[in-house]
């Protein structure tokens, strides 16, 4: 018997992020075996929002699960700055995350210049904030053996649109994005924006939508400029932008909020990193790759991010002359 021919399932194919996951975490094996000892990584909690207990948990269970040694250290408010300096100072602490938000104003900002730079896994550092604003790929743009560590929410979009072959490697690396069009919905400090200048740094034309309008951020016509610019579209509308992109990157709290699919492009690629479903179940009729959560990439890129800080802390330990060595696996792409 034929299905009836009217009705053809969709041919939307729906992508874990288990699979991404998964190849990263291989990834991340390998570097461990270079390694004496587990990693040792420490996430502070000094609050009770759900989504960091949760988060913090999910953390411990894939550390233990893949070699690493994780603490957690539960803490009141008041006790975390100094918490913080006592753990910079400790050897046996090779990364630090802390759970946001703790103060819930610019303290926070505070405290997160407060983690010494060689063991801050999420890459929360001015230090790091700047060079990924900046387009700035190595703390030692010379030599080039110490990578920059990136937000993970930020970057676990990224290793996804690789896995997906987004990223063109026919193109260098760094304008690998050049020709697609992406909307990314949260201009959030710690996710949307850092996400939409990674983006547009690596070549795209990025719409950047929050609540308030539209931005667009590119390297200019060509290419031309080595870092992004950004220019606020007065007028423009989610409904405007989301029909002339190829991907759709949505992260938008709550559960109200569903992006209106009717605005997607045929075949569009669309990516859900809210821990709301920002798509609808009609999203399979429009798209042609929906991801439905990247949270299992989001941790393994933590695990890589640690990796990353020991490594670099070897490259600093060795002397100029000896320091022949080639750079690991890790450090052959982004
Ligand atoms: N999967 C993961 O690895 C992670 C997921 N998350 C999740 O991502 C979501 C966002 O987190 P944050 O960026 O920290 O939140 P946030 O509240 O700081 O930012 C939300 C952003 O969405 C925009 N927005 C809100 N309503 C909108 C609307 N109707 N139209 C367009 N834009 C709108 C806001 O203007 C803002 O830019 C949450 O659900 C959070 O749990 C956050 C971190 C990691
Ligand atoms: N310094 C800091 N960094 C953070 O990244 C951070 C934080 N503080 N404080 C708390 C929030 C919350 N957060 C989430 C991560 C994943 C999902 C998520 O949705 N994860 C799964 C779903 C979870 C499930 O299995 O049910 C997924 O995307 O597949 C949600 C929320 C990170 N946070």
């Amino acid at each position: 018997m034929s299905a009836p021919a009217s009705s053809s399932p969709s041919s939307c194919k729906v992508m874990l992020s288990k699979h991404v996951a998964n190849g990263l975490l291989q990834e991340v094996q390998e570097g461990l075996k270079t390694l004496e000892k587990p990693p040792h990584l420490v996430g502070f909690l000094a609050n009770h929002d759900p989504a960091a207990v949760m988060y913090a948990h999910w953390t411990q269970k894939t550390c233990e699960e893949h070699g690493f040694k994780y603490s957690l250290r539960e803490v009141s408010r008041d006790d975390i700055e100094e918490c913080l300096i006592a753990a910079n100072a400790d050897s046996d602490v090779d990364g630090i995350i802390v759970y946001y938000p703790i103060f819930n104003n610019r303290q926070d900002q505070y405290l997160q210049q407060i983690v010494d730079v060689g063991k801050d896994v999420e890459g929360l550092s001015h230090r790091y904030i700047f060079n990924m604003y900046q387009n700035i790929r190595f703390l030692d743009p010379e030599t080039k053996r110490q990578k920059c560590i990136l937000p993970c929410t930020p970057l676990a979009n990224i290793k996804i649109l690789e896995y997906l072959n987004i990223y063109n490697t026919i193109l260098p690396y760094g304008n690998r994005l050049f020709g697609h069009t992406i909307c990314v919905v949260n201009r959030s400090e710690v996710v949307g924006r850092p996400l939409a200048a990674l983006l547009a740094n690596d070549g795209a034309c990025v719409y950047s939508v929050d609540i308030t309008g539209v931005q667009k951020f590119t390297r200019g016509e060509g290419l031309k400029n080595r870092r992004h610019e950004i220019v606020d579209m007065e007028g423009t509308t989610l409904k405007d932008v989301a029909p002339l992109c190829d991907v759709v990157i949505s992260g938008v709290p709550g559960e109200k909020y569903k992006f209106d699919t009717s605005l997607l492009r045929e075949g569009a690629v669309c990516i859900n990193f809210s821990s709301e479903k920002n798509f609808g179940p009609e999203v399979k009729e429009k798209a042609s790759i929906y991801v439905p959560s990247i949270g299992k990439v989001t941790i393994v890129v933590l695990l890589r991010n640690l990796l990353r800080l020991i490594q670099n802390r070897r490259v600093d330990n060795v002397q100029p002359a000896a320091a022949t060595e080639r750079p690991g696996t890790l450090e052959a792409s982004t």
